[in-house]
């Protein structure tokens, strides 16, 4: 059962290169420049096919599944009914059951709008206008800790993002800096040093790896269909030694003891360029902010810093255009902006709020076993989204409208300056810089001058937002740890669209998680914050549909609640066990016709699973990660998670953000090539998971031994049985771990003690509870 509905929950499909229906973007949205639009009715900037294969066979199963669905119900409450009459069996485990049932049914129903109508999109970049007539783009980069963040790979991602195919004085390059280092500013100036011999270089060439660690170090294409003559070895040769030299600068930086985040320092903003030239700038502005910090302040983590950005770069470049990037998030291809921007210049845009691109990470092993790659996510979810409304913000590598962020219900012309205030704070500067274009009030000779200066500090300090609606109905959203997700949340309800474009070449490349411990503590931060969402008023099942699409809503609403299948999981895992081990029959016998249902469930859910993962191109070995890691997560982390937003809500435990680890550990990324498990991680994770597989291996034993004594009660207990031996098969590497494996990453001795007793612990009292 369980894992059959899993599939339930997991059921996308998707197939990458399917051109079966072209049509054409319905251009609802009349607003916007007339030449252009005229243009693009013969020659459009981009294209939208829906998968209508995809979508036929979506539905179907859809439809076959719901009817499945409503016969296991109907069963489990005709035979719940006659237990209650006939009291020939204990009621309570059959209550658990059908509890997860009905949770698993309920987040099953909401998934399926991800199926309704996936599409896929083309871009036309050539059709662009000239660069003229492009729109300036702001790049926001965070970085929030130099000693989990090591400093040369957020400067490769600085550099990288400087190399953007498009016109450099259109261009500028913020990195916001939550750790308030001085090291991350030293290796800035030192970025922008190597940076005047990389943009050339690559410009000249036509380098198609813009991030300067990536390619030397050869990831991927290399320099195919460049001319590769003797002066472009030569010079090669000079820009390596170049940054290798940078490199050992920055890193020698990063190692010195002043390598800390500071917590409590008044806001630093300096621009970095030194060459600042009027209009026919050479190279893209770059400019260092970190905000002011203060340690009795609450500080928003992320989008804080990114609301502090929107402030300070409003009066620098104010571009219309964000492209908003982790600091482990590098430009691979140059040519994402233009790609962005054949939607953002096309007739649809008067609406459109961000053009999302997929987060794909380079360090991905072909055993990913932690699930890293998050495919599911951006290859089905994100593409299904966008055949509604638009998918969610990923909170790195999208084109942001800046305007979108301001999302003020009225004309900002229709509100007086009082009101104006009382929503964006009292800088005057800022609010002008609202109806300005493009650096309208800027003079780059003189960039920051002191009088703008005051103006920035005040806006970056840490009590501009008080008493203003900054992360209420202004910017980045404060409510929930996940703020891209909540984020743009808020937009859709306002009306606004996204987009998803997934290009062949990766437009962004970024380093996953490559250990359990850093997978957990992540899928445990992501859940924390959803459920805060799902748990409160804006829970989207209710506060959506007025405000969007009911299968939009639908959407934002299996985001925000997945991760309660927690409870299912744990009841599946050990309610059929304790009920095998006590003489309970829980599931129908292999006679009755129910039997059929369940099996019916399982297996086309698992073929419908596996034919998702074969069209993006993953092979079966994909589906078994994809399974154990979502049992894994739903038994840890997603329960973690969930009581963490339940006590936030009950006032026991504050808000956090622990960033994600980025330094490269050996070892573990060895193990990870490999795909082997490293259990590393706190007891906390690990002895639920080692204390299901021992239960589960208990009842196994039993439900076995009982069929090979008395052979007709294969007909009773094969379904829990079968489940047993399913969650064995799922959690052997957990059992390898504690029995087998010797070396760093096994589950140590004690952990397996304290696991043996908590699960004695379960048996006992769930034995007693399962008796009524
Ligand atoms: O107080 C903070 C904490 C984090 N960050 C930055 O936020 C980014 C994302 O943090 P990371 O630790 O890499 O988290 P992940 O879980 O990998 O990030 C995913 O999930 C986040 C929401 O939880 C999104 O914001 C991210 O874009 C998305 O990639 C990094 O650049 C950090 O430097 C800050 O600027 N300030
Ligand atoms: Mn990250």
């Amino acid at each position: 059962m369980l894992f059959a509905f899993y599939f339930y929950i997991m059921n996308y499909n998707y197939i990458i290169n399917s051109h079966e229906t072209r049509e054409k973007e319905q251009n609802h949205y009349q607003r916007g420049n007339m030449a252009l639009q005229t243009h693009s009715a013969s020659h459009p900037l981009n294209l939208c096919h829906v998968k209508t294969r995809t979508l036929i066979i979506n539905r179907l199963y859809i439809f076959s599944h719901s009817i499945a669905i409503a016969f296991l119900i109907y069963y489990r409450a005709s035979s719940i009914r006659t237990l209650i009459d006939t009291k020939t069996q204990p009621l309570i485990p059959h209550l658990l059951i059908f509890i997860a049932e009905l949770t698993l049914s309920f987040i099953w129903i909401l998934s399926q709008s991800f199926l309704w109508r996936p599409v896929i999109r083309t871009v036309f970049p050539e059709r662009l206008p000239e660069d003229e007539q492009l729109p300036p783009i702001d790049v926001f980069i965070c970085t929030a800790d130099p000693e989990k963040e090591p400093p040369l790979g957020v400067m490769n991602t600085v550099v990288s993002a400087m190399t953007l195919n498009y016109p450099a004085r259109k261009l500028t390059v913020y990195l916001s800096d939550d750790g308030g280092c001085p090291v991350t500013l030293e290796a800035m100036s030192e970025a922008w040093r190597f940076a005047k011999i990389w943009v050339p270089f690559c410009k000249k060439y036509g380098v198609k790896i813009i991030c300067p660690e990536a390619y030397f170090a050869e990831r991927g294409v290399d320099d195919e269909g460049l001319v590769y003559n003797d002066e472009f070895a030569a010079e090669k040769v000079k820009v390596k030694g170049e940054y290798e030299s940078f490199a050992h600068k920055v890193t020698k930086i990063s190692e010195s003891e002043r390598c800390r985040s500071n917590k409590d320092h008044s806001s630093v903003v300096e621009v970095v360029s030194d060459e600042i030239v009027h209009t026919q700038r050479e190279m893209p502005l770059l400019v260092y902010v970190s905000r002011e910090k203060r340690p009795y302040h609450n500080h928003q983590f992320k989008a804080g810093s990114l609301n502090a950005l929107l402030r300070v770069s409003s009066l620098i470049s104010n571009s219309p255009y964000i492209l908003g990037l982790d600091c482990d998030m590098y430009c691979n291809d140059a040519n994402s902006a233009r790609q962005a921007m054949c939607f953002h210049l096309a007739p649809i845009s008067s609406s459109l709020a961000f053009v999302q691109f997929p987060q794909r990470f380079y360090n991905i092993s072909k055993h990913d076993i932690y699930e890293s790659e998050l495919r599911c996510t951006f290859k089905t979810l994100w593409s299904g989204m966008d055949g509604i409304k638009g998918p969610c913000l990923s909170g790195t590598c999208y084109y942001l409208k800046r305007e979108a962020l301001y999302m003020h219900h009225l004309p900002l012309e229709d509100i007086n300056l009082k009101e104006l205030k009382e929503c964006f704070g009292s800088s005057n500067d800022f609010l002008k810089s609202m109806h300005q274009k493009h650096g309208e009030n800027m003079d780059y000779g003189k960039v920051l001058s002191d009088v703008l200066l005051q103006e920035i500090k005040l806006l970056s300090s840490c009590g501009y937002e008080n008493n203003t609606k900054w992360g209420k109905e202004v910017g980045f959203r404060y409510f929930s740890v996940v703020e891209d997700y909540f984020t743009s949340f808020n937009m859709h309800c306002k009306k606004w669209i996204s987009v998803y474009y997934m290009p062949q070449k990766p437009a962004f490349l970024g380093s996953c998680t490559t250990s359990l411990n850093d997978s957990l503590i992540q899928g445990t931060r992501w859940t924390a914050g959803l459920i805060e969402v799902a748990l409160s008023r804006f829970s989207p099942i209710i506060y959506g549909p007025s405000r969007m699409s009911v299968l939009h809503s639908f959407c934002y609403a299996w985001l925000a609640c997945f991760p309660f299948a927690f409870l299912p999981l744990w009841i599946l895992a050990t309610i059929p066990q304790l009920a095998l081990l006590n003489d309970v029959t829980v599931y129908p016998e292999v006679k009755s016709p129910f039997f059929l249902i369940f099996l019916y469930v399982f297996v086309l859910s698992n073929l419908q699973h596996m034919r998702e993962i074969h069209s993006t191109g993953g092979s079966l070995k994909v589906w078994r990660y994809e399974q154990r890691t979502w049992m894994v997560k739903g038994i840890t982390c997603h329960l973690y998670g969930s009581m963490y937003a339940i006590m936030e809500k009950l006032g026991a435990k504050e808000a956090s953000f622990l960033p994600t680890n980025k330094v490269v550990d050996d070892d573990q990324v060895k193990l990870y090539e490999r795909g082997i498990y490293n259990f590393q991680t706190s007891s906390m994770f690990l002895v639920p998971l080692c204390s299901l597989i021992i239960l589960n291996l208990l009842g196994f034993l039993m439900g076995v031994i009982k069929i090979v004594f008395e052979r007709d009660y294969i007909y009773d207990i094969s379904i829990q049985t079968f489940i047993s031996f399913y969650i064995i098969s799922m959690g052997y590497p957990v059992l390898e771990a504690m029995l087998l494996r010797k070396d760093k990453g096994r589950i140590t001795t004690s952990v397996s003690c304290y696991s043996f007793v908590f699960s004695i612990f379960i048996l006992f009292l769930g034995s007693l509870l399962i008796m009524y």
